[in-house]
């Protein structure tokens, strides 16, 4: 049934299509943007990455700064791989330890291109007992260890700081089972998240997290950082989705709770510590998770608003009229919009507006859905909260509306060196920051932007300039994170803390709070040779 206001909406719009452009200043995507594309890319769906000038910042030919040398961090006192230590990896995982340096480029390098670690060696396990081993091995020897997944990541966590052994998840890349009635899937955790994605769909089912990354992150990934992402108004987080892991500890102990079990009250529920925990405590190995049905309507509404104030009416009101369908509510300024328009040739679906939103409602009746969408757009329309707007029904419209909001990302590093924050706030003050910092830094940032997913209350807020500049660093920090205190805020609502935020938690938690994260670390990795320098401040 076509909702009877849609002849009022412009007509639906030729987007388009991905195309390759020849021009001098032209590149091909970095190794790290394809990754980010993922088989978006390959597929041939990814439209160009044309940069801006032949000679950005953020230049995919010229070498990332290294860590060590960018920040102030002390390696810590731990053994140098020897030729003996790789010998006996070559025994656990014959023809899969790497130590060519031009192997290792890219898996020292985070997507972004703005951390580098030197590690020497690259493990690339298939088994659990043959991480149990690697780990078991290191744990002796006290050689520190940097578990990696698809290297996804904004804030520095999947990536060595100093010569850690990198030791990924690639190869654990095997469905374990899937339960047809219940929808639990259980895969090892190097499964990328797309694959499992198709692999769920094909069974009428869905996975509860969607990502930009998808075509590139790992699982276990996902679950070590705990990721957020574009179902979570929906679904949840992980930590109510995860059902079981199995985890190997620091000592090379396998920890089986990769239980697939709606209700086990059986005491601590210690699955709960690795998730977010971002490898510190131990590495996942396998992952028990429960997939939602696949719902049979999805209609996607692109909307453009006035104002921000007219973007939380806009909310409230969706969540009051479309309550149970509405699977997601994502928000982008103007800003976002030139840049996706610029960098990757989008095209802006409704008139130029100072907000867009994107409303997703998935449901099982589609004649029922499209009712109450059409009811609300109407509503929204005629009360002035809305000034222009889309919808889309069929899938490929749908890709093509959520490729807008999903590649700002993408946009953004095309624009220069980019500074990155993900932060919760109230959603009423979500946006006063970004105004506040296009005041406060004028023209020293390209471009300011705000985003994100705002019916979780989480602001992507993003800044960029020509290139990493330390004085414009302390121009933002800690301006932003103490913004964020005061609002109650979380300085971290879904990247997790990795290596870039680990001295800013304390905005968010408590003194306690803090010394407990300690201790739990100490008890489980006593020699601190899991992911060193991510995730807990460092200690003076
Ligand atoms: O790049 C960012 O800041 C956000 C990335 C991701 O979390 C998103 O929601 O698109
Ligand atoms: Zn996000």
């Amino acid at each position: 049934m076509v909702p009877h206001w849609v002849p009022r909406w412009p007509v639906w719009f030729f987007l388009a299509s991905p195309r390759w452009r020849q021009t001098a200043c032209t590149l091909r995507p970095s190794v790290e943007q394809r990754r980010w594309l993922g088989s978006r890319w390959l597929a041939g769906v990814a439209s160009p990455l044309a940069y801006r000038g032949c000679s950005s910042a953020s230049s995919h030919t010229s070498k990332v700064t290294l860590t060590k040398d960018r920040y102030p961090v002390q390696r810590l006192p731990f053994s140098v791989v020897s030729e003996e230590d790789l010998a006996t990896f070559e025994r656990i995982i014959p023809g899969r330890v790497i130590t060519d340096p031009e192997e290792l480029e890219a898996p020292n390098v985070d997507w972004l291109r703005t951390v580098r670690g030197c590690s020497k060696v690259l493990l690339r396990p298939r088994t659990t007992e043959e991480v149990s081993c690697i780990l078991r091995h290191c744990h002796e020897r006290n050689l520190a260890v940097n578990p990696q997944g698809g290297n996804t990541g904004m804030v520095g966590g999947s990536v060595p700081i100093f010569d850690e052994i990198i030791l990924s998840t690639a190869l654990m890349n095997q469905v374990i089972s899937f339960y047809s009635v219940s929808g639990i899937l259980v895969c090892q955790a190097g499964c990328i998240l797309e694959e499992l994605s198709r692999y769920v769909e094909e069974r009428n089912f869905i996975m509860p997290l969607d990502l930009g990354a998808k075509g590139s992150c790992h699982i276990g990934g996902n679950v070590a950082t705990n990721a957020g992402g574009l179902r979570f108004l929906r679904y949840g987080s992980l930590h109510g989705t995860v059902l079981g892991l199995e985890v190997v500890l620091a000592d090379g102990t396998i920890l089986n709770c990769l239980t697939s079990l709606r209700k086990d009250n059986t005491g601590y529920d210690l699955k709960q510590l690795f998730i977010g925990s971002e490898g510190t405590l131990g590495v996942i190995t396998a992952v028990s998770i429960l997939c939602p049905p696949k719902p049979k309507a999805v209609n996607v509404a692109f909307l453009g608003c006035p104002g921000f104030a007219e973007v939380l009416q806009t909310f409230s009101t969706c969540k009051g009229m479309l309550g149970e369908i509405l699977s997601a509510f994502e928000f982008m300024d103007a800003e976002c919009m030139w840049l996706v328009r610029h960098h990757l040739h989008l095209t802006r679906p409704v008139q130029e507006s100072p907000f867009y939103v994107l409303i997703e409602t998935s449901g099982s009746s589609a004649g029922h859905d499209a009712e109450k969408l059409g009811n609300f757009l109407e509503h929204v329309l005629d009360s002035g909260l809305v000034t222009d707007g889309t919808l889309a029904t069929d899938e490929r419209k749908i890709k093509v509306l959520w490729g807008l909001r999903e590649r700002i990302t993408e946009a953004l590093s095309l624009d220069g060196y980019v500074y990155k924050y993900d932060i919760s706030l109230p959603v009423e003050q979500l946006y006063d920051i970004v105004t506040d910092l296009r005041i406060r830094l004028g023209p020293r940032a390209k471009h300011v932007v705000g985003y994100g997913h705002l019916g979780d209350g989480n602001l992507h807020l993003n800044v960029t300039a020509e290139a990493f500049s330390t004085s414009l660093l302390d121009t933002l920090e800690p301006h932003v994170y103490e913004w964020t205190a005061k609002q109650r805020g979380s300085v971290s609502a879904e990247h997790g803390v990795g290596f870039k935020k680990r001295n800013v938690v304390g905005y968010s938690k408590l003194p306690a709070a803090l010394q407990l994260m300690h201790q739990l670390k100490a008890l489980l990795d006593p020699k601190g040779i899991l992911n060193p320098y991510k995730t807990l401040p460092s200690q003076a």
